[in-house]
């Protein structure tokens, strides 16, 4: 089965309310792809069109080329955390997997490996109502991965999870893209997904605002600003402001230049004889640069209307 998802121009309202307006996007395989925006932008509920937990007013939502109620042995297709906090209280981790895993045909050997690739061994026998967010978290992707699907669709997993758990929850969505799996990983946060998203879904309002690789966000956020730290900062100035850099002093001995390549930088500092210290391009955080893309976003909307 392909490792996809796809879903196209979706739309859904509750009453009055808006929840999807058109939401249309692609997850590919191999990538985790950032499913972000505001409280409210509609993340869940496409998440519960693609599971066939809510019926789309139009539009359409596949996975692996398939809408979901066509899946024979949907957890084999695809792998889901929608609400970890939906447990059966009395039940252990260990009893709610083998549950699951029975239902589907798959055997305990199978429950086993999951406990062991989520960390839950020791609290595998414990009563899950006692557990943790995040070790519920752990839970709800270990029953995600019982079928050893090529898709897996995850709502605020770094939700509940402490510093420790934020870590293996990067390596872990890491692993899984490498392997080729199309992960979807849905977050209120940018930052959480530093380091770990490859493309970015980011949605407003039950659409998509921007649909991009996040080395091309970054790339673009960044600029081509080159900080400097120099002795002598106003023949730097000189120098770099002459070749056509908009430059800023930003402390007693460093400079900020636009319009400039780092290399063009090193060049033109070394053919003047200005000393300097260090020199770095810089690189936007995942953070600053969503902020500049919906700045954009809000900036396009009003020049339109
Ligand atoms: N069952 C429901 N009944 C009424 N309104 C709903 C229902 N489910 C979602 N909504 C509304 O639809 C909109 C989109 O909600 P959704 O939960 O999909 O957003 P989200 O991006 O996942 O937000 P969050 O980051 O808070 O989880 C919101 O305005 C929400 O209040």
């Amino acid at each position: 089965m392909e490792a996809t998802i796809e879903v196209t121009g979706l739309r859904k309202r509750f009453g009055g309310t808006t929840a999807l307006d058109g939401m249309t996007f692609t997850v590919a395989a191999g990538q985790v792809t950032g499913f972000v925006g505001p409280n409210g932008a509609g993340k869940s509920t496409t998440m519960r069109v693609v599971l066939g937990l809510d019926a789309a007013d139009a539009g359409h939502a596949l996975v692996g080329g398939r809408p979901y109620r066509e899946l024979r042995r949907p957890l084999h297709h695809v792998g889901s955390l929608l609400d970890a906090g939906a447990l059966q209280p009395s039940r252990s981790a260990r009893n709610h997997l083998l549950w699951l895993a029975h239902s589907q045909g798959l055997p305990a050997k199978r429950v086993d490996e999951v406990i062991a690739v989520t960390g839950l061994g020791p609290a595998a026998k414990r009563k899950a109502g006692g557990y943790s967010l995040g070790m519920r978290q752990r839970l709800g992707i270990a029953a995600a991965l019982l079928g050893d699907p090529p898709v897996l669709m995850l709502d605020e997993p770094f939700n509940g999870m402490d510093p420790e758990g934020i870590v293996w929850m990067r390596t872990f969505l890491r692993d899984k893209a490498r392997e080729g799996r199309a992960v979807l990983v849905s977050s209120h946060l940018m930052s959480e997904l530093q380091d770990t998203a490859d493309h970015l879904v980011v949605v407003g309002r039950g659409k998509v605002i921007a649909d991009t690789s996040v080395a091309e966000l970054i790339a673009a956020a960044s600029g081509d600003r080159v900080t400097l730290r120099t002795p002598d900062r106003t023949q730097a100035m000189t120098v770099l402001g002459r070749a056509g850099g908009t430059v800023a002093a930003t402390g007693a001995d460093t400079v900020t230049v636009g319009g400039l390549t780092s290399g063009a930088v090193v060049a033109l500092l070394t053919d003047n004889a200005v000393p300097f210290t260090e020199i770095a391009a810089h690189r936007a955080s995942l953070e600053e640069a969503y902020m500049e893309l919906t700045r954009d976003a809000v900036e396009f909307q009003a020049g339109q209307s």
